[in-house]
């Protein structure tokens, strides 16, 4: 069954920025793609690394070439575009920027050019079927192939960035790093750049890729993928991490790729906790969710349990996202709204939660009483902070509750951190005891404490008292200290002092 936390994550309105379309091709279109080619004896162990494992780069480069036999055609190409385009958008994906490397397969007829008009072909289909995904096109160049062939692909991209209505937006280098040099590919992607396509290119995905990432960041590149080998610690250079902050560049990170590709050795060393801490551009992907059995909500909650984010964090995270896409302003535009939109009714349907506060009470399960205090703490820390700075804009709401909460878990008179104020415990606290709660100079009874998840209006009918709870009612859980620049954000937000 579904938790609270993945309901949360796969409601989390996502951009998908770097994802291989023949890698993403789920169980099911790849159960269906075998039953079309029997002949071929292809298993799912040969074209999925799941849970668990994990492969050398070669043996994942292997996987793709298995794939391709099953996906030689243009009828192939149409179903397995169209099926990864709906399971992102099912997957809460609101954007996505889909890459693949044309293909020609003379037994089948498929030329390049057919390639990319079949994929394109498969955005229109979804789009005209109201499937709620914005979908555009990166032409892969593999770098395996050689810069003639890098030309002419560009060349190709080129055609479409004028012919597909704003589909086709950019450029995406890729394919095994441990084969060829970037030089060599240079005046490729330097055409590219000049006609107008955004480069997304691959760097420093091994770490003999030093001087390479160097003279690819002067082109610059728009975005980055995985960068997973740019810091001195790992083999990069102080040159390469000073050229991509400078210039700002977004990095697409792939958490399950790159630990099931072992080019990270564990989620906890994962880059992403190094860029991100640094408040540089970067955008959580799946890469190849077909392969590595996963999703972009997994790699969301994933990130946000790996290195403590609050949902709060992980909503700024999927939010900014959108700066990054190659989307024209426009669209952009239509995102911020869309996400303006869904946050608050995501918000709601967590403030939600709160109405069952008497359920809560009822639980014995102390993990409740964490997962509880986790959403509401997330979601709630500005306005908490708010309400204890008397700021008129945020609504109460919710504290007391929260703090009830925290009352119920913690013992008397024992100092925590929430949402980053320091706050001591009642003197003793137990589920439905009358206890020393104190509300001003009244003793309160826990059963009681419901009445404060009221809004400042129904607050003042029912107390009959006029205007919002004050700080005086937070004497219910005494705060002792409220950090001058606001709530700290703390691994998992509430912590012992
Ligand atoms: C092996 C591994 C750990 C993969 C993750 N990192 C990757 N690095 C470079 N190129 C990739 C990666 N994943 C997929 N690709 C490229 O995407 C292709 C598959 O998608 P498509 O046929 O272009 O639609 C692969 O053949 C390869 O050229």
């Amino acid at each position: 069954m579904d938790t609270e936390a993945d309901l949360f994550y796969r409601q989390l309105p996502k951009v998908e920025l770097h994802a291989h379309l023949n890698g993403s091709v789920s169980f099911e279109t790849m159960e269906t793609l075998m039953k079309r080619k029997p002949h071929l004896n292809i298993e799912h162990s040969m074209t999925a690394i799941r849970r668990g494992q994990r492969r050398s780069l070669d043996e994942c480069f292997q996987v793709f070439k298995v794939i391709h036999q099953l996906v030689d055609s243009e009828e192939d190409i149409l179903m397995v575009a169209k099926a990864v385009i709906q399971d992102f958008a099912a997957d809460g994906v609101k954007y996505l920027e889909l890459r693949s490397t044309p293909r020609e397969v003379t037994e089948t007829g498929l030329t390049k050019q057919r390639y990319i008009e079949t994929v394109l072909e498969a955005i229109r289909q979804c789009k005209q079927e109201e499937v709620d995904i914005d979908v555009r096109f990166l032409v892969a160049v593999d770098r395996r192939h050689g810069p003639v062939v890098a030309m002419e692909t560009v060349k190709l991209a080129e055609d479409f960035l004028l012919s597909s209505d704003g589909v086709v937006v950019g450029l995406d280098l890729s394919g095994d790093p441990t084969v060829g040099h970037g030089k060599d590919l240079l005046s490729a992607l330097e055409n590219a750049k000049n006609c107008g396509l955004k480069l997304a290119l691959h760097l420093s995905e091994v770490p003999s890729q030093r001087d390479e990432s160097e003279l690819l960041l002067n082109l610059p590149p728009d975005r980055i993928g995985h960068g997973t080998f740019l810091h001195p610690e790992v083999g990069g250079s102080d040159s390469l991490v000073d050229k991509v902050c400078k210039q700002n560049i977004p990095i697409e990170m792939c958490l399950t790729s790159n630990v099931k590709g072992q080019t990270v050795p564990s989620y906890d060393k994962h880059h992403f906790q190094y860029w991100y801490k640094r408040g540089h551009p970067c955008v959580l992907c799946t890469d190849d969710k077909g392969v590595f059995c996963t999703d972009l909500s997994q790699e969301y909650q994933l990130a946000a349990s790996t290195f403590g984010l609050t949902r709060e964090a992980v909503w700024m995270l999927s939010q900014q996202a959108i700066g990054y896409t190659f989307a024209p302003e426009p669209i952009k535009q239509r995102l911020e709204k869309k996400w303006a939109e869904l946050k608050q009714q995501i918000l709601q349907k967590h403030f939600g939660l709160m109405q069952t506060i008497a359920d809560i009470q009822q639980d014995h399960k102390m993990r409740t009483h964490f997962d509880l205090m986790q959403t509401i703490a997330d979601i709630q820390q500005l306005q908490i902070y708010s309400w204890v700075t008397k700021s008129e804009a945020a609504e109460p709401l919710y504290l007391i509750s929260v703090l009830m909460t925290v009352a119920l878990v913690w013992q008397p008179n024992e100092e925590f951190v929430f949402s980053g104020l320091r706050v001591k415990a009642p003197t003793r606290a137990s589920r439905g005891q009358s206890c020393e709660l104190r509300q001003g100079s009244t003793p309160v009874c826990l059963r009681e404490l419901p009445l404060m998840l009221l809004p400042p209006s129904l607050w003042a009918s029912q107390h009959k008292r006029s205007g919002a709870p004050t700080a005086t009612h937070l004497s219910l859980m005494k705060i002792v200290e409220v950090p001058p620049s606001g709530p700290c954000v703390t691994g998992r937000d509430v912590g012992r002092v």
